[in-house]
């Protein structure tokens, strides 16, 4: 039995994938009748796509739950905790530490999948096995997925990446053209790189698909709704508004907030983020953003 808690865009779709794929599927929602305990009583594998604000909550109130070791957790967040700037995993882990845990990401925008279209993921984890077996749960002729060992990388991918989203509908609403996206998203990717590898990550996962994979498709796709805050924000409207008509959450934001903290705490340049980061408080517009980061001290492409 697999249970998916979140009955979210994407809760919805991998739960979905796998009842295509002959597995007993069991959804749970803070809406359904179904009680969290009665959900997920026969799991083997739970699979949270919750948005990152409510991990903590359900985490808390599966902790008063006898699970078996063996069940194996599977986060499809693209996250980071507010208060302690740990990733989605990281949370479970520390919660869970007997229990495998697997990170699900990857260029995966739910409008396309449950449209039918193909795509690619990575499931990655510590425990290889565990991996395999969430790989065999969601591969189909539809959806291609990967194996990594590197779960840190693959998480933080998902994650760094929905700024880099959001300065990109920054750049096509203010229709600033191609090179100028190419410039944004290729040093997007070495910020990403930067504090990735800072954390732990390994750097290569960064030039995968849950890295540069995701970027491409959230940086080009009016589906993502970091990339639509962006977009918006640079045709005028405030983000109250916006976030006001968005369809599910845009993780980037709260995402920015923690990078931002952090950078600044670990003095790790983040040029991007830090634009990011002063539109969405509205400290700066748009195109003041846009002067922000070009005029900024010529330097070397890469530094040692
Ligand atoms: N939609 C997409 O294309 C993709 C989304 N993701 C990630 O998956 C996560 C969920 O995204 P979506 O499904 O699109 O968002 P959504 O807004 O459609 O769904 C979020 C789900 O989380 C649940 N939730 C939030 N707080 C909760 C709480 N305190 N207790 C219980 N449930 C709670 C909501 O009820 C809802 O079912 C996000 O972190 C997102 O970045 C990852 C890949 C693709
Ligand atoms: O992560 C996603 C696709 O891989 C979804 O992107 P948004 O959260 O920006 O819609």
């Amino acid at each position: 039995m697999i249970t998916v808690i979140g009955a979210g865009a994407w809760g919805s779709n991998l739960a979905t994938i796998a009842l295509a794929n002959g597995y007993d599927v069991n959804m749970w929602s803070r809406r359904s009748n179904l009680s969290l305990t009665r959900a997920v009583r026969d799991a083997e594998v739970i699979v949270s796509a919750i948005s990152m604000q409510g991990i903590r909550d359900v985490i808390e109130q599966l902790q008063g739950l006898t699970l078996s070791p063996q069940t194996i957790f599977v986060s499809a967040t693209k996250g980071l905790d507010p208060q302690t700037a740990r990733t989605p995993c990281q949370i479970w882990q520390d919660t869970f530490p007997r229990n495998p845990i697997v990170v699900l990401s990857g260029p995966n925008l739910s409008k396309e999948i449950e449209k039918g279209l193909p795509a690619a993921t990575v499931v990655a984890s510590n425990t290889a096995i565990a991996a395999s077996k969430v790989q065999l749960i969601f591969s189909s002729n539809r959806f291609r997925v990967y194996t990594n060992l590197d779960p840190l990388g693959v998480e933080l991918g998902g994650t760094l990446k929905n700024v880099v989203a959001i300065a990109a509908g920054v750049c096509d609403g203010l229709q600033l053209g191609t090179n100028a996206k190419a410039a944004l998203v290729a040093r997007g990717l070495t910020e990403m790189v930067r504090i990735g590898v800072h954390w732990g990550a390994q750097q290569e996962t960064f030039y995968g698909l849950s890295g540069l994979g995701d970027l491409i498709a959230t940086c080009n796709s009016p589906f993502s709704r970091n990339y639509q805050v962006g977009y918006q924000l640079a045709g005028g409207r405030n983000l109250q508004e916006i976030l006001a008509n968005l369809q599910g959450a845009a993780e980037g934001i709260n995402t920015t907030t923690v990078l931002k903290q952090c950078s600044q705490r670990g003095d790790i340049s983040m040029p991007i983020t830090e634009q990011v980061y002063c539109l969405l408080q509205a400290q700066v517009t748009p195109k003041e953003a846009l002067e922000g980061l070009m005029l900024r001290d010529i330097k070397p492409e890469y530094q040692q």
